[in-house]
């Protein structure tokens, strides 16, 4: 299992209410993500605020535009120093390798790139009312494929398709799963969804959880189950 799997999902429209329970995590045991709505919130200075906090952070904002776009919009969030940022696969090969290029300047200091293959939360049936007649699964690869071909650091997929990834793409591939759901946890609107030491067998390497963390009566305690249930 790679050093501190869980990345905390910071999904919150109070930026007090985000920075209290981060004041209560522990840098050395998890890492924090935030997404569209805290971004398009709070910006670059909640970023600081994390970094300031010494996180590593994953810039999840997903991006899905033309190449010259993208490559730029990855350099911005180069430029504010994350740990991990994201595109969406569906972008395109060309869109990818004008993204891995444009980081190729910040060397050993440009955040790691992924690429979002399958939204965890769309099943089979989802895929097909967009016009894709194969499985979530055969889907997830095909973008995958793509991803690795242009050589970014891994994907966002759901756990359930780890085993098969690592399998096909080997251990440097980073698999990064949404959609992990503690026994007894909310779905919600997740589909593609496992446990977290389900997640962890079949491979995956970063386990993002928002909910069932943030949102139980708990966090820390929440946070502190998943934990033990990684040891046992
Ligand atoms: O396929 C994806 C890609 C990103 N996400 C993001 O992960 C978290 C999951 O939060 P939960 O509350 O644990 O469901 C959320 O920020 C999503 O935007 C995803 O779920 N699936």
């Amino acid at each position: 299992m790679i050093d501190k799997p869980i990345v905390v999902a910071l999904d919150y429209n109070d930026k007090n209410q985000a920075l209290s329970l981060i004041d209560k995590l522990d840098p050395a045991l998890c890492r924090l993500k935030i997404g569209k709505e805290m971004f398009t919130l709070f910006g670059p200075t909640l970023v600081k605020e994390i970094h300031d906090r010494d996180f590593d952070l994953f810039l999840d904002l997903k991006f899905h535009d033309i190449p010259n776009t993208v490559a730029k919009a990855v350099s911005a969030a180069a430029d504010l120093g994350v740990w991990m940022t994201n595109v969406h696969a569906s972008g395109g090969l060309a869109m990818m390798q004008a993204a891995k290029k444009a980081l190729a300047a910040y060397g050993n200091d440009a955040p790691l790139l992924i690429a979002v293959t399958v939204l965890t939360s769309m099943s089979d049936e989802d895929l097909t009312l967009l016009g894709i007649n194969i499985p979530a699964s055969a889907q997830v690869l095909r973008l995958a494929k793509l991803t690795h071909q242009a050589n970014l650091d891994g994907v966002v997929c759901s756990a359930q398709e780890a085993q098969l990834l690592k399998s096909t793409f080997g251990k440097q591939f980073n698999l990064v799963t949404p959609g992990i759901r503690p026994v007894g946890s909310d779905v919600g609107d997740q589909h593609r969804i496992m446990t977290p030491p389900k997640a962890i067998a079949a491979g995956s390497d970063y386990l993002v959880i928002g909910r069932p963390i943030t949102q139980a009566d708990d966090p820390l305690a929440a946070l502190s189950a998943i934990h033990q249930s990684l040891q046992a």
